[in-house]
């Protein structure tokens, strides 16, 4: 008996919970690899199936002695592991909201995590560095031997719940909201889940795969990446960080494991398209890899075609969707793409939702080539922001197709036209769409457009500021290693003779690498730092 009254009856497995859900595996096939990562010393280790059952319920019930309730939030701070899975299991064992972050986020933004999300216990990895948590959080590290305790939680008085519900919250994002205050995206265990099980329809995994995951612990894609393995029973292979940053390291790091899927934003591609293609395409050759998933930005479809002939034998899925509905959709995309294809497709929602298209006038857009806003049904909406009902009732709003019904859908502001396949085409934020000189301007016709040059890598375009009041297109190139500097004139020839005039840039500026976000997109609000004084 805990010192803290009886323990509260753990989720039963009939009820949808992200540890019920995901340790499924350890019950079938408890030998099985559950985690294929780097060891401490060097080489590889193997952690099984029944081993992070095993790990996951010492980490919960240590948990459970320190008396915290359902609903206590856990910040825990880690790169992807075994460990850190195994505490995150144990904390959807016990309805304790997970807040991860990752060891590079400075400390100012760290606290406005900690005030915001008001946590019971800050947990980081054992050899994590982070001091200065702030009373009266507890804080301890965790480790194979589950946690170790620093500093006690405050009191937390009597247990007020009773039992875990698919309804809890099993996590919490904070996302750099544009205001620059974190919003909290709040996840529901039947939330995840219901979009876990919608991608397992597509079949896209057996139990022999290996899943690298490159995104850092922050971000929603490294959660989709331990449900997406750990759900088909497959491997996961969390890439550490100092393997990211140097592609021959990546690639070798990929062989070692024999990884057979990759998931990871396009952007981390474009260092090793333009620096190890060599390298690229002998680990293509050696056919391990069977699949490469990308998320969280438009893959540039003259990048993908590069990749794509480099890895002839793998599919390439895009998996599209906002951390409000964790995502959407995943569509196995034609490989090579369709010649001309400037467009991806972000093909049907998963089984369990549906997006549809509203116009400006609340009405609904399916007629192909028009374009609206991405509108969400489905069991995997989030919950809201925590603590900020405002911005919530923006986002989840009274369903504009059946407005009697109470129902709310996610406003996701992103914008998309139906192909002549039925399947939805991404067209942008409807935030990031600019006026040049009076005309609506897509940034991604314009990029495609210029990545597609001789000698062009990659292309980042942005509308900037100018003193004399009348915003200019500039566009940001990575050129091939070796190619001479791109003559803006050729360019601006090049693309005169595909788009309309108003949207030949004003300025070309060749760089070494775009500046990216914490979670690796192209990070766009940073592109202005590049224009040369
Ligand atoms: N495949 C895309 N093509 C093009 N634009 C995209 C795409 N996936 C997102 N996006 C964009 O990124 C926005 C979402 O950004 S986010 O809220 O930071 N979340 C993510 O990017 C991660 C995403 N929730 C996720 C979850 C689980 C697995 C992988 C990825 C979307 O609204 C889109 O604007």
């Amino acid at each position: 008996m805990s010192p803290f009254g009886p323990r509260p009856p753990r989720a039963h497995a009939s009820v949808d919970n992200l540890r019920t859900h995901l340790l499924d595996g350890a019950r079938t096939a408890p030998h099985r690899p559950a985690v294929i990562q780097a060891a401490p010393g060097g080489g590889l280790e193997t952690v099984t199936y029944g081993e992070l059952a095993a790990r996951t319920d010492r980490c919960a019930d240590a948990l459970d002695d320190l008396g915290l309730d359902v609903g206590d939030r856990v910040v825990i701070e880690s790169d992807t592991s075994a460990d850190a899975v195994a505490t995150l299991l144990a904390c959807a064992t016990l309805g304790l909201p997970f807040v991860p972050v990752s060891p590079g986020l400075p400390d100012e933004r760290l606290r406005a995590v900690i005030d915001g999300a008001g946590p019971a216990l800050y947990l980081q990895a054992e050899d994590g560095r982070r001091t200065g948590i702030p009373e009266p959080v507890g804080t301890g590290r965790f480790g194979p031997h589950g946690p170790t305790l620093e500093r006690a939680p405050a009191p937390r008085g009597p247990r007020r719940r009773r039992t875990v519900t698919p309804v809890d919250t099993a996590y919490i994002i904070f996302t750099s909201g544009t205001t620059g205050r974190p919003k909290g995206v709040t996840m529901s265990h039947r939330g995840v889940v219901s979009f876990l099980r919608g991608v397992q329809a597509s079949g896209f995994l057996t139990p022999r795969d290996r899943v690298a995951s490159t995104a850092p612990l922050q971000f929603d894609f490294a959660l989709f990446d331990i449900g997406f393995a750990l759900g088909h029973g497959a491997a996961l292979v969390p890439v550490p960080r100092d393997r990211l940053s140097w592609p021959r390291r990546f690639l070798s790091f990929l062989r070692e494991t024999g990884a057979t899927q990759i998931d990871a934003v396009p952007s981390l591609w474009r260092p090793v398209l333009r620096h190890e293609p060599g390298m690229l395409a002998e680990l293509g050759e050696s056919g391990t890899v069977r699949g490469v998933l990308f998320s969280g930005e438009a893959f540039p479809p003259a990048e993908l075609r590069h990749l794509q002939k480099l890895l002839p034998g793998a599919d390439f899925i895009n998996l599209y969707g906002p951390t409000e509905v964790m995502a959407i959709s995943v569509t196995r995309l034609p490989n090579p793409l369709p010649a001309g294809a400037e467009r991806l497709s972000i093909g049907t929602a998963v089984p369990g939702a549906e997006m549809t298209l509203i116009g400006p006038d609340g009405r609904i857009v399916d007629e192909p080539g028009r374009i609206g806003e991405i509108h969400v049904r489905s069991t995997s909406l989030f919950s809201g922001y925590w603590n900020d009902p405002q911005t919530t009732a923006a986002a989840l709003v009274p369903d504009p197709l059946d407005r009697a019904s109470g129902r709310l859908v996610l406003k996701t502001g992103d914008l998309a036209s139906h192909g002549p396949d039925g399947d939805l085409y991404f067209h942008g934020r409807a935030d990031s769409q600019v006026q040049i000189r009076g005309n609506r301007v897509e940034l991604g016709e314009v990029e495609g457009r210029i990545a597609a040059f001789p000698g062009i890598t990659g292309a980042v375009a942005a509308v900037l500021p100018h003193q004399d009041g009348e915003p200019r297109l500039h566009v940001f190139v990575t050129p091939a290693p070796g190619s001479p500097a791109p003559d803006p004139k050729e360019i601006a020839a090049f693309v005169r003779a595909a788009l309309p005039a108003y949207m030949v840039p004003h300025h070309l500026h060749p760089v070494d690498a775009f500046p990216l976000t914490p979670n690796g997109k192209v990070d766009r609000a940073a592109l202005s730092a590049l224009v040369p004084s």
